[in-house]
C-alpha cells in the first residue's frame, strides 16, 4: 500500500537499476567495521543516515520493544537528516550516519554484552543520529569569536553541542515525529538526560577530563565472572556512554585506509573554508584551518598521536580485546600518514648533527664534496 514503507526507509535511486540488492549487500556488514557508509550514502540518494537509523533500530528490535511506529521513526529521522547541512564538507548526515554505525559496532563488543538496557542504548543511537545536526562547518571557537546568535544564546558553552540537541528536540515535537510518543514521561526523561550528557560530552574541549575519568575506570575496571564490564551506577554507566560516543566521533583514524582518507579530506576541506572565511574577516586563523601552511599528513600524526590513539588505547583497555583489530587500523593509518611526511632529516640535536659532528664543518664538506 502507499503509505507502507520503503524496505530500507528511504526510497532508492531510479537510475541505478539494482540499487536495492546492492544496499542489500552494504547493509549486510552493518555488524562489521569496515561497512561502507559512503557506498551507502550514494545508494540511498544521499539519506545514509536514515536509512542506517531505520536498519539499526530494526535489528536491535527497538521499535518493537518502545511501540515506535516506523512511519514516525523514518518520518523524525528524514526530518533530522534535512537538517544536516549538505554543503558542509565533514560535519554533514555522512558522518552522522557514520558515527551512528560505529556506536552500534562498540555497543555490540562482548566486554558490553547485557550490560546496557534497550532504552540506553535507544539513547546511545538516537545521541549518536542527531549528535551535530546543524552544524554550520564552523567550530566552537569561530563562533564565539565572532559574537554568532548561536554562542549569545548558548552563552559560548558548547554551542555547537547545546544547539544541536535543542534542534533534535524540537523536531521530535513536529507532526508525526514524536518517536518517543509511547515511552512513559519517566523514560522520556531518563532517554533526553542521557542524550544530552553524551552530546555534550562530544565537544572536545571535555576530551581531557572525559579520557583522564575513563583512564581512572580502566584502573579500577570491576568485571563481572563472566567477563563483562559491572557498572552499577549512573556515573559510571553514563561515563562509559560518553566515551563510547566519543570514541565513534573519533574512529575516522581507526577506520580501513581508504575510508580513514576520504575522511580526512572531507575534514580538511571543511577547516580550510572556515580558514579562508578566517582570513577573510582578519581574524587569527584556527590551527589545522590554514590551506597555505598545513602539512595534512603531520596534521593526521599529530592528531593521532596526541588525541586519537591515547582515547582508543584506553577504550581498547576498558573492553579488552575487543578493539584490538581496530587499534591495529588506528597504528597502520598512523604509518601511513608518517610515511608520506616528505623526509625531513632527522630532529637534529642542537649545535650538532646526527653523526655529532659539528654542523658547520660538516655542511662546509657537504659543500666542498
Ligand atoms: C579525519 O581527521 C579528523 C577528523 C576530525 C577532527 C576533529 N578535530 N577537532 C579538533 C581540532 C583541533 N584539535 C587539535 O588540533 C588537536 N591536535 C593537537 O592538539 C596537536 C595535533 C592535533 O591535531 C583537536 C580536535 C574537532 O573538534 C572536531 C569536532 C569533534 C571531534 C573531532 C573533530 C580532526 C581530524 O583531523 C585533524
Ligand atoms: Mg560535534
Ligand atoms: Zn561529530
Amino acid at each position: 500500500s502507499p503509505d507502507s514503507l520503503p524496505r530500507f526507509g528511504v526510497p532508492l535511486p531510479q537510475d541505478l537499476p539494482n540499487a536495492e540488492e546492492e544496499l542489500e549487500r552494504e547493509l549486510d556488514n552493518i555488524d562489521k567495521w569496515g561497512m561502507d557508509i559512503f557506498r551507502i550514502d550514494m545508494l540511498t540518494s544521499h539519506r545514509p543516515l536514515t536509512c542506517v537509523s531505520y536498519t539499526l533500530f530494526e535489528e536491535r528490535n527497538l521499535l518493537k520493544s518502545f511501540n515506535i511506529p516506523p512511519k514516525t521513526f523514518v518520518t523524525y529521522m528524514l526530518n533530522i537528516e534535512e537538517h544536516y547541512n549538505k554543503e558542509v564538507k565533514y560535519h554533514n548526515q555522512v558522518h552522522a550516519a557514520d558515527v551512528t554505525h560505529s556506536t552500534h559496532f562498540l555497543l555490540c563488543a562482548p566486554a558490553l554484552e547485557s550490560v546496557f538496557t534497550d532504552l540506553e542504548i535507544l539513547a546511545a543511537l538516537f545521541a549518536a543520529c542527531i549528535h551535530d545536526v546543524r552544524h554550520p562547518g564552523l567550530n566552537n571557537q569561530f563562533l564565539v569569536n565572532t559574537n554568532s546568535e548561536l554562542a549569545i544564546m548558548y552563552n559560548d558553552e558548547s554551542v555547537l553541542e547545546n544547539h544541536s540537541l535543542a534542534v533534535a528536540f524540537k523536531l521530535l515535537q513536529m507532526d508525526n515525529c514524536n518517536m518517543l510518543e509511547a515511552l512513559n514521561k519517566k523514560a522520556v526523561a531518563a532517554v533526553q538526560k542521557m542524550v544530552i550528557d553524551m552530546v555534550l560530552a562530544t565537544d572536545m574541549v571535555k576530551h581531557m577530563s572525559l579520557l583522564a575519568e575513563l583512564k581512572t575506570m580502566v584502573e579500577t575496571k570491576k568485571v563481572a565472572g563472566s567477563g563483562v564490564l559491572l557498572l552499577d551506577n549512573y556515573s559510571d554507566r553514563i561515563q562509559v556512554l560518553k566515551n563510547l560516543l566519543h570514541c565513534a566521533d573519533l574512529a575516522n583514524p581507526a577506520k580501513p585506509p581508504d575510508f580513514c582518507q576520504q575522511w580526512t579530506q572531507r575534514v580538511m576541506g571543511e577547516f580550510f573554508t572556515q580558514g579562508d572565511l578566517e582570513k577573510e574577516k582578519k581574524m587569527e586563523v584556527s590551527p589545522m584551518m590554514d590551506r597555505n601552511t598545513v602539512v595534512v599528513e603531520k596534521s593526521q600524526v599529530g592528531f593521532i598521536d596526541y588525541i586519537i590513539h591515547p582515547l582508543w588505547e584506553t577504550w581498547a583497555d576498558l573492553v579488552y580485546p575487543d578493539a584490538q583489530d581496530i587499534l591495529m587500523y588506528l597504528e597502520q593509518n598512523r604509518e601511513y600518514y608518517q610515511g608520506q611526511i616528505r623526509d625531513s632529516p632527522p630532529p637534529e640535536t642542537a649545535g650538532e648533527t646526527a653523526n655529532g659532528n659539528d654542523k658547520d664543518k660538516e655542511l662546509h664538506i657537504d659543500l666542498t664534496l
